[in-house]
């Protein structure tokens, strides 16, 4: 089985099917990117597999445990932690900040537990603290770590909200075009991130436009359009493909 299983996914929005039997498998420790034009359906895949968005038919399955209709509170304490295109941060407070409440937020024990186990609140407040600093040296965000997230620069936001999703130590870490409006520089060291995160082993589901990055680090690819993926494999033979030739780049079959 691999870690996650998507089957035969269906959500439609009155008349407009976003997503008609969508399937997809990801092993463990894969990077695997989804493309495909505007309005294909990339970013309604990424909400059903976070809970945001239930689908109409259809199952999704994380390490064997049925998530079709779980909430995205439960979702990110099975393993699946997402960054958002829109950057969910917390304008007014530092990146600590952001990163501790979003631990916080997600990942805490319940006040019966905290009642019944006194001692763990604090060891669990060592615990977080700890996962958070090893996030932002990981992801080379020192500089700013007392900054207020909102007088950061884009590229730098960019790079927090990932961090934010990480602070949540998932075992897959969906990913939202985490380089979209980024110059040059920027971009290459997101890239740089993410390598590493493979090559520590966390599976990473990547939605991102920019076709030469996702040619270079992905190990497979899947080609959404018009809801259903028209293609899947490696990059290599995704890119010879005709039919994501003429979907995708524009050019004729
Ligand atoms: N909440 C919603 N309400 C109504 N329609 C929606 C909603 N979310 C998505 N859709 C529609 O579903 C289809 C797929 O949209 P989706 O955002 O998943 O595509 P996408 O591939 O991520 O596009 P983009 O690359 O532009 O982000 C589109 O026709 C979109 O208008």
């Amino acid at each position: 089985m691999a870690q996650l299983e998507v089957h035969n996914l269906n959500l439609s929005f009155g008349g407009v099917m976003a997503l008609a039997g969508v399937s997809l498998r990801v092993e463990a420790g894969e990077l695997v990117s989804i493309i495909g034009p505007n309005g294909a359906g990339k970013t309604s895949l990424l909400n059903c597999i976070s809970g945001f968005y239930h689908p109409q038919r259809g199952r999704i399955l994380f390490e064997g445990h049925d998530l079709t209709r779980a909430s995205p509170h439960e979702i990110t304490r099975y393993g699946i932690a997402r960054a958002f295109q829109n950057i969910e941060l917390f304008s007014g407070l530092t990146v600590l900040e952001n990163l501790m409440l979003a631990r916080h937020t997600h990942l805490r024990y319940g006040l019966l537990s905290a009642l019944f186990f006194y001692g763990r609140p604090l060891r669990e407040e060592v615990r977080n603290r700890r996962a958070v600093e090893e996030v932002i040296d990981f992801m080379e965000l020192e500089p700013y770590r007392k900054a207020l997230v909102g007088n950061l620069p884009y590229g730098v936001r960019k790079r927090v909200e990932v961090a934010r999703a990480l602070a949540l130590s998932p075992r897959l870490l969906l990913l939202d075009e985490p380089m979209a409006g980024m110059t040059l520089e920027e971009k290459e060291d997101m890239v740089r991130f993410i390598l590493e995160m493979k090559a520590r082993g966390l599976t990473v589901v990547l939605i991102e436009h920019d076709l030469g990055v996702v040619m270079d680090i992905s190990d497979r690819v899947y080609v959404l359009d018009f809801g259903q993926v028209i293609a899947e494999g490696a990059p290599e033979e995704v890119a010879k493909n005709p039919r994501v030739q003429e979907a995708y780049m524009g050019v004729e079959a």
